[in-house]
């Protein structure tokens, strides 16, 4: 059995962090410190932030996960991006992307303006923690996309990575 410590409380990548494992994975859930800006704005940012996270969250544990979202200026527009990072005991470092869809112009102006994709999105849907639920990615795949999901799939990229390269290691170990 292992145990991952996580760095968020956000239920939307708590869930999908433990489905991805399965049900024999320990999950400890952490406020870690992205380090970057509450709006990463390009990928290395993002990328940093999901790190930093995985980092100041692995603890004692067998390996940390962060996750993180932002978005990427584009010339055919603001896109939504998504990292993880995964760290474990022995320092070795995983990254892996998720999915990214084009905001709507409105959505967009606001955050080259210095708002939030949290707030903007309650305020687009009149709803309340979209990010906590399905979050942007859901609401504009019509929800056949959640951001549970999507990190669903980005968790996967991680722990495949990470026993691929345990696999191999192993492997050279017995050479
Ligand atoms: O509690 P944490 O783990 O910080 O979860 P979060 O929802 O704030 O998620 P991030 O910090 O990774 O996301 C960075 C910013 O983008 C927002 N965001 C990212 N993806 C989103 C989504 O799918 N729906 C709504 N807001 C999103 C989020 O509210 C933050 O303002
Ligand atoms: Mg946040």
């Amino acid at each position: 059995m292992k145990d991952f410590g996580v760095g968020t409380t956000n239920p939307a990548k708590v869930s999908a962090i433990q489905k991805a494992i399965g049900p024999e994975a320990v999950i400890h859930p952490v406020e870690a410190e992205s380090g970057v800006s509450a709006q990463p704005f390009s990928d290395e940012e993002t990328i940093r932030g999901a790190v930093n996270r995985a980092r100041s969250s692995i603890g004692t544990f067998h390996a940390g996960i962060g996750l993180e979202g932002g978005v990427v200026d584009t010339t055919s527009g603001l896109y939504l991006c998504n990292w993880g990072a995964l760290v474990d005991a022995d320092g070795r470092e995983f990254v892996a992307g998720g999915a990214r869809i084009l905001l709507p112009e409105e959505i967009a102006y606001n955050l080259r303006g210095g708002g939030e994709l949290g707030p903007l999105m309650d305020a687009y849907t009149k709803r309340e923690g979209v990010r906590h639920r399905e979050g942007a990615v859901g609401v504009f795949t019509n929800g056949l996309v959640t951001r549970e999901a999507m990190f669903i799939h980005v968790v996967k990229l991680l722990i495949g990575q990470w026993e691929y390269d345990g696999r191999n290691r192993d492997k050279r170990g017995n050479i």
